[in-house]
C-alpha cells in the first residue's frame, strides 16, 4: 500500500509545538520571536506565499514584519534595510524573498544578512557549517523534506538517496543533510546521463527540478520513498493548477510513500521557517533551544531498523 505523506498535517503539528514553545518564551522571558520578510517587486505568486507566512507566524506566536520594496529599488537601499534589520533586537530572523530582480545581486544581499538571523540558511557561513557538519541554520525546504523522511522511515543510514536538482536552495543542502544522516547520496541534474536508471536505484528520491511530471512511475524503485519538492503552475483544460516534478498518478502505483503537491513539502517549508526563527531567537538571547521539537511533533512511523525494501 502506498502511503501518501500528508505534509500539511505534519506541518500543522510542527507549528502547534512551535506555538507552545513561543508561548513559553513569552511567559518565562517576555520574549516574542520576530521574523522580517523582505519582498522586492510584486510577483503575485510571492505575495500569496508571503501572506501565508505572515498568518502562520502570527498563529505560532511569532511577530512578522513585512517590507515591500519597489522592483526598481537600488542595491544600496536594500542593503541599508538589511543593515537596519540586522541591528533591530525585535527581529530575530530575516528572509529576503527570492528570486530578486536581475538588477540586484542575490549573493551580495544574502551575504549582508547577519548569519545568526539568516533563517533561510543561505549565507555562506551557514552553508559551510552545514557542509562541515557544524551547527547551522539549515535551509527550510530541505529541512522539511528531511523531517518527512525521518518520520516516514526512522533511520536513514545506508539508504541510497537520489537528489534530482543541484540548486543552492534545495538540491545541494538536501544532499548535505542526507549525507549527514549517512545515506549514500547521488546528486543528478540536467547533464546527468541515464537519469531514469539513476532514479530506479534510489530508496529515497527527492525531486527538485521545476519540470512538471518529469519523474514517472517507471523511474521509481518499487517501495521507494518519493519527496516531490516541485511547485509548478500548469494550465490544464483551461484551468490553472499546481503540479509537482513527479507524475503522481503513475508514481503512486510504484512508490512505498509519496508526498502530494500541493499539501506535501510546501507547508513543511513554512513550518521550518518558523522553527528556524524560534531557534534564532533562543540563540540570540543565549537561551536553550529545544532540539527535539521535530521528534516531539512528528514521531516516526516505523521502527528504525526496517528498510524501505523489506
Ligand atoms: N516546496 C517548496 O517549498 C519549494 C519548492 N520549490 C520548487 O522546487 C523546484 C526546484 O526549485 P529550485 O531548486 O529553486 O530550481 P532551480 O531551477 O534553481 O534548479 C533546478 C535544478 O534541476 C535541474 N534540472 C532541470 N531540468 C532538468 C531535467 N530535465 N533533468 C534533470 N535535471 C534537471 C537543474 O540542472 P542544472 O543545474 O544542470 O541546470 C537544476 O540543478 C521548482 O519547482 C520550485 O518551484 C523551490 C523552493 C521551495
Ligand atoms: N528566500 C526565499 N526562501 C524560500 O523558502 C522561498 C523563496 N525565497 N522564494 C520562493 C520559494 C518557494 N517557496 C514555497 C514555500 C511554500 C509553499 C507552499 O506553502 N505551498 C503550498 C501551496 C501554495 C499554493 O496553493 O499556492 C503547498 O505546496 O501545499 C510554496 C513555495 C519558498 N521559497
Amino acid at each position: 500500500m502506498t502511503r501518501i505523506i500528508d505534509g500539511k498535517q505534519q506541518a500543522n503539528r510542527l507549528r502547534e509545538v512551535i506555538g507552545q514553545e513561543t508561548l513559553g518564551l513569552q511567559e518565562r522571558h517576555g520574549i516574542r520571536p520576530g521574523l522580517a520578510v523582505v519582498m522586492v517587486g510584486n510577483d503575485p505568486a510571492s505575495q500569496v506565499y508571503v501572506r501565508n507566512k505572515a498568518r502562520q507566524a502570527g498563529e505560532a506566536g511569532i511577530a512578522s514584519f513585512e517590507h515591500r520594496l519597489e522592483a526598481n529599488v537600488s542595491q544600496q537601499a536594500l542593503l541599508a534595510l538589511i543593515a537596519t534589520l540586522n541591528a533591530d533586537p525585535a527581529v530575530h530572523g530575516i528572509l529576503v524573498q527570492l528570486p530578486l530582480p536581475a538588477s540586484l545581486s542575490e549573493a551580495a544581499v544574502i551575504q549582508a544578512i547577519a548569519p545568526d538571523k539568516d533563517v533561510d540558511g543561505f549565507h555562506p557561513i551557514n552553508i559551510g557549517n552545514l557542509a562541515t557538519g557544524a551547527r547551522a541554520m539549515v535551509p527550510c525546504t530541505p529541512l522539511g523534506c528531511l523531517m518527512l523522511l525521518r518520520q516516514q522511515l526512522g533511520e536513514l543510514a545506508g539508504k541510497r538517496a537520489l537528489v534530482l536538482g543541484r540548486s543552492n536552495i534545495v538540491g545541494k543542502p538536501m544532499a548535505n543533510l542526507l549525507l549527514r544522516d549517512s545515506c549514500t547520496v547521488t546528486v543528478a541534474h540536467s547533464r546527468t546521463h541515464g537519469l531514469a536508471e539513476e532514479c530506479r536505484r534510489a530508496d529515497i528520491l527527492v525531486a527538485a527540478v521545476g519540470r512538471p511530471g518529469l519523474v514517472t512511475g517507471d523511474w521509481i524503485k518499487p517501495g521507494a520513498t518519493i519527496i516531490d519538492v516541485g511547485i509548478n503552475r500548469i494550465e490544464e483544460q483551461g484551468r490553472s493548477r499546481l503540479a509537482g516534478d513527479v507524475d503522481f498518478t503513475s508514481a503512486s502505483q510504484v512508490a512505498g510513500a509519496i508526498t502530494p503537491v500541493p499539501g506535501g513539502v510546501g507547508p513543511m517549508t513554512i513550518a521550518c521557517l518558523l522553527l528556524n526563527t524560534l531557534q534564532a531567537t533562543c540563540h540570540q538571547h543565549r537561551l536553550p533551544f529545544a532540539e527535539d521539537i521535530p521528534q516531539r511533533a512528528l514521531p516516526t512511523h516505523r521502527k528504525p531498523t526496517r528498510s524501505v525494501t523489506s
